[in-house]
């Protein structure tokens, strides 16, 4: 039997809202319900961040109704209201300190000591293949690390894990992380379809990732490092602000295009004051693997005099290299399948130089940034 959203949208109106005790359909305060094709039911209560604790419980009983009418997999989440105009105010290019945005700290997550993200200009420049190595490569510094994959519109990180099933639910609600090589993993890729998550508009995306990163059981973590979307649009700045990140590393090719991107990227972070923890460049040179001659196909040092004028560390350059593709399309990324190779000990150094900025305190640790 399927439920219609009529019905859903009835059952949601006997529930008061705190304070003024309206119904939470009349508030205004309810997204859109999305019902996903497998029958799978989605909204989110938009409040302001201070009020989260007293719309905790209406959150709870929001999903009790819905699912009292028979639907077994209910996703709700508290989201930010962020009043209109500012959005677009955020995503400006900044004109000088007087355009930057206020900030202020809000809630870290809990158990988790440091969150990354791992952000690129544009998309295919091994992003995510990056995160993924760079992850394990802080695992095997000794650090308990985890990784949340936030391409919500091509999740990668499945695929690069070798992953595949749903994630329990605890006895606290919250969602276990699957294990992906002594890791903790999570991926909208394990809960929905790639195709549904396509159709999401953005506060659906916003919603749904703020759930990823705040009702999982993390546990105690060092890092936790996050995939983002590739790119610099409005998702990806969302994501920066309502994120309490440590702080940012922007993988580019050494193409001039991409590089471009990259710096797009790395004023992103910066206008939203998270450091630019450093810049990787990824499919540097190629090696040839009959001849072994090293060719710069998209030319050469590109991103290291990018991060030199822009002020930014520079981690490291990662050769084009077939093993590194077979080795992650093939779901063993290569830090696992090949540890102490050339390939992985890049990764390592590159998380070494990661940890020691983190630990250093030569970073922001853990305020959430609101804007006003
Ligand atoms: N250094 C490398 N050498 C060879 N292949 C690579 C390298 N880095 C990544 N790749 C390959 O390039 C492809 C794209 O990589 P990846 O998915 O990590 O990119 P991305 O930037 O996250 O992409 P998207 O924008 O789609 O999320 C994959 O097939 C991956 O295996």
């Amino acid at each position: 039997m399927s439920i219609s959203k009529e019905q859903m949208l009835q059952a949601l109106a006997h529930i008061k809202t705190p304070v003024t005790g309206e119904s939470l359909v009349a508030s205004g305060k309810l997204s859109d319900i999305i019902i996903q094709p497998q029958g799978q039911v989605m909204f989110s209560i938009a409040i302001k961040a201070p009020e989260a604790s007293v719309w905790e419980p209406v959150c709870r009983q929001a999903e009790a109704a819905v699912k009292a009418l028979g639907v077994s997999e209910v996703f709700v989440s508290l989201t930010e209201e962020i009043p209109a105009g500012s959005h677009q105010k955020a995503s400006a290019q900044p004109k000088g300190p007087a355009s930057r945005p206020s900030v202020k700290a809000s809630q870290p997550v809990e158990g988790v000591r440091h969150i990354i993200a791992v952000a690129s200009g544009k998309g295919g420049v091994g992003k995510s293949t990056t995160a993924a190595n760079l992850a394990l490569g802080l695992k095997s510094l000794g650090l308990k690390v985890g990784i949340l994959d936030a391409d919500i519109y091509g999740p990668s990180v499945p695929r690069l894990f070798g992953l595949t099933g749903k994630p329990a639910v605890n006895a606290d609600n919250q969602l276990v992380p699957l294990d992906g090589y002594g890791l903790k993993v999570m991926s909208i890729g394990f809960l929905v379809d790639e195709e549904a998550a396509m159709i999401w508009r953005g506060p659906m995306v916003m919603s749904a990732l703020t759930q990823l990163l705040r009702d999982v059981a993390w546990a105690e973590l060092d890092v936790l490092v996050i995939d983002m979307p590739p790119g610099t649009g409005d998702a990806q700045l969302t994501i920066a602000q309502s994120t309490p990140l440590s702080g940012a590393i922007i993988v580019s090719t050494p193409q001039d295009l991409a590089l471009i991107d990259a710096r797009r990227g790395i004023t992103m972070f910066k206008q939203v004051e998270i450091p630019i923890l450093g810049l990787i460049e990824n499919m540097a040179t190629f090696i040839c693997p009959h001849c072994g001659q090293s060719s710069h196909i998209f030319g050469h040092g590109g991103a290291r005099d990018e991060a030199a004028k822009l002020n930014v560390p520079f981690l490291g350059e990662v050769p084009l290299n077939m093993t590194i593709r077979e080795l992650s399309d093939a779901g063993r990324p290569v830090v696992i399948a090949d540890p102490d190779g050339p390939h992985a000990k890049l990764y390592k150094d590159m998380a070494q130089q990661v940890w020691n900025s983190l630990s250093s305190g030569n970073n922001r640790n853990a305020p959430r940034i609101v804007i006003e």
